[in-house]
């Protein structure tokens, strides 16, 4: 395999003199290629095989304690002009950034294979994919990129035909000029992933970290695609798709942004609970949205791969998940059993004798065995309900939701598009493990798109709304969701899981305009009688538990609303202000 097309070589040729890599070589998709590089991992310890008798093909990595979650505050939006990446990203000059992080990568990889990965997010040949090469100097990127997109020969002539991809730098930071290498190799303190939006470039330094580091995923299906989103009318969206039939045999798509680790791969993988319903994955992270001929909003999953977050996942919870992590994952941060497969804080009720925590360490009971962003990658075929569809589904449905302990009904039906994108643009999530920084802090994560939107927020929220300019009553409806509201007691309310499907019930029964809801001034809620919690042990009150509406918490979220949106300024659309002076009317009318 060779690039022939001279803009390809040219920029390969530029990078190489730049990092000095001992040699590069392109990646195919390969299984000699992929054991080559398991090999490699696992003679420098970044890899240790698990038991193949429980856990067939599988993998742990234990990365260095500083490199466990994305970095926010070093994820950085180098647009020409600051006011295009708006008050909710990291800002920095473009030319001075280049500068600095050339510094970072000259000679980054001297002692080091470079990785050439010619990679599509989406289908090879789809007008909508999107093409990258990524050049990382680390194996473990390397192969988790062959599970996380589609790699290889085709890939290769399909960007050597046109010139055209998505120039994606990686490299760990860690040359290896007299110095042996380590296990996890990484440069913390240098550490920065950037986005250069207009000329649709990412380079990333010092993070061998999924999110940081696997540049297909979050930096360019999310980051850089949401960029050309708006160029060319469509959504990219931080979204699962879910395929849902219900006993009546119709079939229903529904997409949901949920913030990081806050149940997205979980609905994705819904054992529904209730009879004659049947739930199937078309993707649990990346959904990228386009109105069709015919109107609607249709779906693609981007992505071949799952990066899931372990603690937590359990065969009640997700037996899914665990049947698709069965065999051929890799598992990052997760504690080790004393017969060699791993084991995380929720996977089984008692913890296990004789564990070895995600930092090699015998355990001791002290603080969590795996980390708390512990993850699996694993392909998506290994998923034993994996939708047929990989070419686009039409979507009936819109969840927002997020981790909310008050406040924020079970569920929702936005009142239009608009008041939608207004539910979006307001959402609020309590903070988790999935980012470096203290968890459990309610902030404003619009669409679930904090952290992943290219641009200036507020003119995102413009490209939503400008969605319904041409037929609305095809758009799909609009839901905000709450799994995680918490009673007296502390405990979640809602159990959430494989019964979210009784809130999906009432969705489609709502869809289909066979049960009328009640207004509140978030939306409307279910009427007692429509929503089945036939055979639930909620306990007393509990329908006031999950929907109730405190009116001075409700008080208190118009002013907060306020001032998230006061940061906007000029860019904040007039319909959402308008949206807001609804939201505010309806707050005081009930009071
Ligand atoms: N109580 C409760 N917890 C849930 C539910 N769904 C997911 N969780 C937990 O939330 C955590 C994150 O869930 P995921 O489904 O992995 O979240 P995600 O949105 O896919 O996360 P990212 O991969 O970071 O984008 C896990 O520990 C789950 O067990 C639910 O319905 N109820
Ligand atoms: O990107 C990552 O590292 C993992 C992920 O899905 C998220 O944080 O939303
Ligand atoms: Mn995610």
């Amino acid at each position: 395999m060779k690039f022939t097309n001279q803009k390809v070589v040219n920029w390969l040729d530029e990078w190489i003199a730049l990092m000095q890599p001992e040699r590069s070589v392109i990646l195919d998709d390969s299984q000699e290629t992929r054991d080559q590089l398991v090999s490699a991992l696992m003679e420098r310890g970044t890899l240790r095989a698990l038991n193949p008798d429980l856990r067939p093909g599988s993998y742990l990595a234990c990365s260095d304690p500083r490199d466990v979650a994305r970095l926010e505050s070093r994820t950085l939006i180098c647009s020409h002009s600051e006011e295009d990446a708006g008050p909710t990203n990291n800002w920095r000059d473009p030319a001075e950034t280049r500068e600095m992080m050339r510094g970072f990568y000259k000679g980054s990889m001297v002692g080091r294979t470079m990785y050439v990965i010619p990679f599509s997010m989406g289908e090879v040949g789809s007008p909508f994919a999107l093409y990258g090469i990524e050049i990382t100097d680390s194996a473990y990127v390397a192969l988790s990129m062959m599970t996380m997109a589609t790699v290889g020969e085709e890939v290769l002539k399909a960007i050597d035909a046109s010139g055209s991809f998505v120039p994606a730098v990686h490299s760990v930071g860690y040359p290896l000029a007299g110095r042996e290498d380590i296990a996890w190799p990484c440069n913390p303190e240098d550490t920065y992933i950037v986005h250069f939006p207009e000329t649709r470039e990412i380079w990333s330094y010092g993070s061998g970290y999924g999110g940081n580091a696997l540049l297909g995923k979050k930096c360019l299906a999310l980051r850089i695609a949401s960029v050309a989103a708006r160029d060319d009318g469509w959504l990219a969206e931080h979204m699962l798709i879910l395929k849902l039939t219900s006993p009546k045999n119709e079939v229903y798509y529904v997409t949901g942004a949920f913030p990081s680790a806050c149940g997205k791969t979980n609905l994705a993988m819904l054992v529904p609970t209730r009879p004659g319903w049947k739930a199937e994955t078309v993707g649990d992270d990346i959904a990228w949205l386009r109105r069709g001929e015919d109107g609607r909003l249709w779906a693609v999953n981007p992505e071949m791969g799952f990066f899931g977050v372990a603690p937590g996942t359990s065969v009640k919870t997700n037996p899914v998940a665990m049947a698709t992590i069965a065999k051929n994952t890799i598992f990052t941060n997760c504690a080790l059993t004393a017969d060699g497969d791993i084991w995380w804080e929720g996977m089984t009720e008692e913890v296990p004798e004789g564990l070895t925590d995600w930092q090699g360490k015998p355990y001791t009971g002290d603080g969590p065995a795996a980390h708390p962003n512990a993850r699996f990658t694993v392909s998506i075929y290994e998923a034993p309900n994996l939708a047929p569809e990989r070419d686009g589904v039409p979507i009936s449905a819109i969840l927002f939701g997020g981790r909310r302990s008050t406040l924020v009904p079970l569920v929702t039906e936005a009142r239009s598009w608009e008041h939608g994108v207004f539910l979006g643009s307001v959402m609020a999530s309590e903070t988790t493990a999935a980012a470096e920084g203290a968890v459990g802090r309610v902030r404003r994560d619009p669409f679930a798109m904090l952290p992943f939107c290219g641009y200036n927020m507020a003119d995102y929220f413009g490209h939503w709304l400008s969605m319904a300019e041409e037929d609305p009553q095809a758009l799909p409806k609009i839901y905000l969701v709450n799994w995680f509201r918490r009673g007296a007691d502390g405990r979640f309310v809602w159990p959430g899981y494989g019964e979210n499907v009784r809130v999906l019930s009432w969705i489609i029964d709502r869809l289909e305009g066979r049960v009328e809801g009640i207004d509140t001034p978030l939306g409307r809620i279910p009427k007692v009688k429509d929503l089945d919690v036939d055979g639930l042990e909620l306990g007393d009150d509990a329908f006031d538990h999950l929907f109730s509406m405190n009116v001075n918490e409700l008080k208190e979220e118009v002013e907060s609303i306020r001032e998230h949106y006061a940061r906007f300024g000029d860019h904040l659309p007039k319909g959402l202000a308008a949206e807001l002076e609804e939201f505010e009317r309806a707050v005081h009318a009930d009071s």
